[in-house]
């Protein structure tokens, strides 16, 4: 009989325990990196994570440790899910305790601020493991829905295609449909900039301004999304995808999206201190609305719905005023 595929999960958040519950679903043995010890002994003396997914019954093929050596130690797959602003800080200390060929995988859904880079930059940059061993789950997973065991597909993306299958096949349960993918740019821009489109479109729902401003925004946020892409050799049906299109749909149509409900916040009329103050978990557009501008503008890409987030969420631009310069931009044709 063959070894079970051993996985670490370094975060046990909201999305880092989900996936771990799916890794230990589809048979691995999975041990989450917890950062407090009190929530590792929760984890494991109550098989529930009180703190990120109260009532989700964990399966006994999870545990958890604040020992980062020791979840780490012989791990297949090294899952990253903690804030992408953290990472490059974490990374750094857990990179001499990787198990050797391990394969990193970032859950992360940013871009570093001072330096622009993708996920996957940030861990070659620090792990200098090279592309093959760094892979990227994405797509419509809504942590609390795929706990409750909810259907739900994803895309697993890395360079090298047989390392996208071996994080398939360990990944794939009855409720978790996993596809793989080559295009890593395309994959982690979609899941970076949807934050930010999300955020959008949570603001223009606490405004109350439609249903018919929803599509538009999701619409002219995937062209602005795809836009960058391209620019940056993404392949453009990369955005069509479970990716693009499919985590934007779920982004923005839910009140579980943490990104989506901090927009709806500030729509109506919240301060940015009060939004953040009642905002518990980690909502990426916040920060990497500035870095994604920051990319665009390297590359001399237009994307005004992302600016016009920044102008409101960081430059105290109240939403109507930014609402009136985003609809009286010049008229252009839809393709361009
Ligand atoms: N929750 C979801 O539905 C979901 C789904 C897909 C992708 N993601 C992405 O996964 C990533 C993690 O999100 P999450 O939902 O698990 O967030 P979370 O806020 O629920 O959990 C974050 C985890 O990181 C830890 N953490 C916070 N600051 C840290 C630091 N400075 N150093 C080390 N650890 C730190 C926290 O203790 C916690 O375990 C994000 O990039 C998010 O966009 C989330
Ligand atoms: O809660 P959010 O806004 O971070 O979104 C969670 C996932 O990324 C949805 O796929």
């Amino acid at each position: 009989m063959s070894k079970p595929v051993k996985a670490a999960v370094m975060g046990t958040g909201s999305w880092g325990t989900a996936f771990g519950m799916v890794l230990a679903d589809a048979g691995c043995e999975v041990t989450l990196w917890a950062r407090r010890p009190e929530l590792a002994e929760a984890v494991n003396s109550t098989r529930t994570n009180p703190d990120y997914l109260p009532g989700v019954e964990l399966p006994e093929n999870l545990r958890a440790t604040p020992d980062p050596a020791e979840a780490a130690h012989g791990a297949d797959f090294t899952v990253l899910a903690i804030p992408s602003q953290t990472l490059r800080g974490n990374l750094a200390e857990w990179t001499p305790l990787l198990a050797p060929g391990t394969v990193l995988v970032s859950l992360m859904k940013g871009v570093e601020l001072g330096s622009a880079m993708r996920m996957s930059e940030v861990i070659d940059d620090v792990a200098k493991v090279g592309s093959d061993r760094i892979a990227v789950v994405t797509g419509p997973n809504l942590a609390r829905e795929i706990a409750a065991r909810m259907p739900a597909a994803a895309v697993v993306a890395c360079t090298d295609e047989a390392v996208a299958q071996r994080l398939q096949a360990a990944s794939h349960t009855p409720y978790f449909r996993p596809y793989t993918e080559t295009d890593v740019v395309g994959c982690e821009l979609g899941g970076a900039v949807k934050n930010v489109i999300g955020l959008a479109v949570g603001i223009a729902d606490g405004m109350g301004l439609g249903d018919n401003a929803k599509g538009s925004l999701i619409t002219r946020g995937l062209a602005e999304t795809a836009r960058l892409g391209v620019r940056l050799g993404a392949d453009p049906l990369t955005f069509a995808g479970l990716a693009g299109l499919g985590d934007l749909v779920a982004t923005c149509s839910s009140p579980l999206s943490r990104n989506h409900t901090f927009g709806t916040n500030l729509g109506k009329g919240m301060t940015l201190q009060e939004t953040i103050a009642v905002t518990k978990q980690t909502a990426e557009g916040v920060k990497s609305c500035e870095s994604v501008l920051d990319l665009a503008r390297r590359h001399g890409v237009d994307m005004p719905i992302t600016e016009t987030v920044v102008g409101i969420v960081h430059e105290g631009k109240p939403p109507v005023v930014a609402l009136k310069e985003l609809m009286s931009r010049s008229a252009k044709p839809e393709r361009r």
